[in-house]
């Protein structure tokens, strides 16, 4: 993994005040916003003041993603060919329902592009969205597609389940990015470190947030732990070992070791390793 998407903070791109407050968050992405967290009669100014903080950096080297509004808005053409020009390494485009959503973006930008996934057939279409060349991510939009499903909140996302996996497949066989959706309560530290949880076992990357005080716990969340790191190491010796016997398995804590658990162990220290220089900025 050549960088960690444990974090994923949206920031108005309205809000010079967040926009500053960014530069010193340990976040691994920063979502500079256009869409739905800027108001109508913001929209314009905010294209321009995001574009100006851009230009100022300071953001390090977290992946600078701007979130434009649909092309199918009055400010959506407008707002990608600015994000072309803007000092961002992507493109978010929200509501993709299938990849000709993707293809009118790529006609405007050459910059890698991420998808929202939040509507319905956005879900459905999501293996072509993440097959096209252009698209390097894709975002859970959890709540447009709670409000398009007609599902209830619930805890445990029982009702999102198949649209989460759907997504996560499609980035998976495409080898693309794929990062959760947001925890509205953001006060709630308990519910949301549960919800990390369940999307890292899923296999997500990481969380999209909201706000400031989540940061800590998606990166915690999302990191591989010592003891996984400790695993990781003990699998890949044993595993030498055994293969410089002529064997091809090890056994390590009463578990068999095959090849593929090595795939998995070398996975979590590139992670670690990301994470550490990330970090060390
Ligand atoms: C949710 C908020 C409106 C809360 O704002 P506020 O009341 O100002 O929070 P605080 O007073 O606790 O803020 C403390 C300091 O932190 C800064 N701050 C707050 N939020 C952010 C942020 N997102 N990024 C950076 N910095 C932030 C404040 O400026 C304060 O700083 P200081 O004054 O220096 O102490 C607010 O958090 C907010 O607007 N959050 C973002 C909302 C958003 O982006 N929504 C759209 C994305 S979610 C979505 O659309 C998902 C998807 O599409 C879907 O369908 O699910
Ligand atoms: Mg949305």
């Amino acid at each position: 993994m050549s960088r960690p998407y444990r974090s994923a903070l949206y920031i108005p791109g309205s809000k010079v005040r967040a926009l500053d407050k960014a530069r010193g968050l340990p976040v691994d992405v920063i979502l500079f916003d256009l869409e739905d967290a800027v108001a109508p009669d913001e929209k314009i100014t905010a294209r321009d003041t995001l574009a100006e903080e851009l230009g100022k950096g300071g953001y390090g080297n977290r992946l600078r993603v701007v979130r434009i509004n649909g092309l199918d808005t009055q400010w959506g053409e407008a707002d990608a060919r600015a994000a072309d020009a803007m000092a961002c390494d992507a493109v978010l485009l929200p509501k993709v329902n299938g990849v000709a959503d993707v293809d009118a973006l790529a006609r405007l930008t050459g910059k890698p592009i991420w998808a929202m996934m939040e509507t319905p057939l956005g879900v459905l279409n999501a293996a072509e969205i993440a097959a096209h060349p252009q698209i390097e991510g894709v975002v859970l939009g959890t709540n447009d597609l709670a409000k398009d499903l007609n599902t209830r909140h619930r805890a445990d996302r029982e009702p999102l389940i198949t649209s989460l996996q759907l997504c996560l497949l499609a980035a998976r066989a495409h080898g693309v990015v794929a990062v959760d959706g947001v925890y509205n309560a953001f006060k709630d530290e308990e519910g949301f470190k549960v919800e990390c949880e369940q999307g890292r076992d899923m296999g997500f990357d990481g969380k999209t947030l909201i706000h400031p005080a989540q940061v800590a716990a998606a990166n915690a969340a999302f990191a591989p732990t010592a003891a996984e790191i400790d695993l990781a190491e003990r699998q890949i010796a044993a595993f030498a070992e055994a293969e410089a016997a002529g064997k091809g398995v090890a056994v390590v804590d009463g578990k068999i070791v095959e090849n593929l658990h090595i795939v998995t162990a070398r996975a979590t220290l590139a992670k670690a390793k990301a994470i550490a220089a990330l970090e060390a900025e």
